[in-house]
């Protein structure tokens, strides 16, 4: 009996899930695992994730077993990631690799027009104020407006998003689960992850990718491209090859390979 029967998911419920998808030997991999949907539950608001004790233990055994090729790579900002994970001391990409905090240092790619910003964040939070179900989380480098509390608003939402997107020269509307954000163009997972990749100790491994969102694809492709492994964690569309249920299901799996 597979993994999927016994857990009561019948054949056909559910996209098809590789238990044993195959992963590159662990002493010559390094892992890159996005944050919310992927290592973690999404939850109802942005604040209300919870990180089940499991996941740090995880990443402190992963960070060991790969001699520290273990990175994040999110949408969330670099400050948030740390309050979430603050036993994790690899690298963190966060705000979709506008920010990196790597051997402790926290730098933004490059110099990001401040008072842009600034104008965005506040015309979110006032078009927010106009609605109590809309939830508004600014970032150092952007700012997102969630209307998972309202759906029927989506397109409300995304035609106010569109629009000052577009007006906002070096910015760009990325849509999310249940949120549109805008962020400075030119900024990318799978850029941040070439970065990065071109460092010690990632140089020269084999990646493993995990993760679920659109901002995911880039960087699923990207490790696909390098001959490693694409995971997409959930039932959405993707360009992985491999695909697993869960955040559970992805640690299951990570933690037997790397046992
Ligand atoms: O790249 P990720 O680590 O997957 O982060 C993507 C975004 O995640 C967060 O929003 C999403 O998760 C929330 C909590 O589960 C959920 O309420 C929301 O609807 C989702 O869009 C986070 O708030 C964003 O900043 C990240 O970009």
């Amino acid at each position: 009996m597979l993994y999927y029967q016994m857990m009561g998911f019948m054949e056909g419920d559910r996209p098809r899930a590789d238990y044993d998808l195959p992963l590159p030997p662990p002493d010559t991999a390094s892992l890159f695992l996005d944050f919310d949907g992927t290592l973690v539950d999404i939850a109802d608001r942005p604040d209300g994730v919870v990180v089940p004790p499991l996941v740090p233990a995880f990443l402190e055994m992963a960070q060991k077993r790969l001699a520290g090729r273990v990175a994040i790579v999110s949408g969330r900002s670099v400050a948030q990631l740390e309050a979430f994970l603050p036993d994790f001391d690899g690298p963190l990409i966060g705000s979709h690799g506008a920010e990196r905090r790597i051997a402790g240092e926290t730098t933004q790619a490059r110099e990001f027009d401040a008072d842009r910003i600034d104008v965005l964040q506040r015309m979110v939070t006032d078009f927010a104020s106009l609605h109590p179900a809309f939830l508004v989380e600014t970032k150092p480098t952007g700012v997102v407006l969630h209307y998972r509390q309202a759906q029927e608003q989506g397109a409300l939402a995304l035609r106010f998003m569109d629009s000052i997107a577009a007006a906002a020269d070096g910015f760009r509307l990325q849509p999310a689960l249940c949120a549109y954000e805008i962020k400075p163009d030119s900024v990318g997972k799978d850029i941040a992850l070439a970065d990065l990749f071109d460092t010690a100790p990632f140089a020269g491994t084999t990646p493993v990718y995990a993760g679920d969102d659109l901002t995911d694809e880039p960087a699923l492709a990207w490790a696909a491209d390098q001959g490693g492994a694409a995971i997409k964690v959930g039932e959405a569309d993707t360009v992985a090859a491999h695909r697993l249920p869960s955040p559970q299901a992805l640690l299951d799996r990570l933690g037997a390979w790397l046992a």
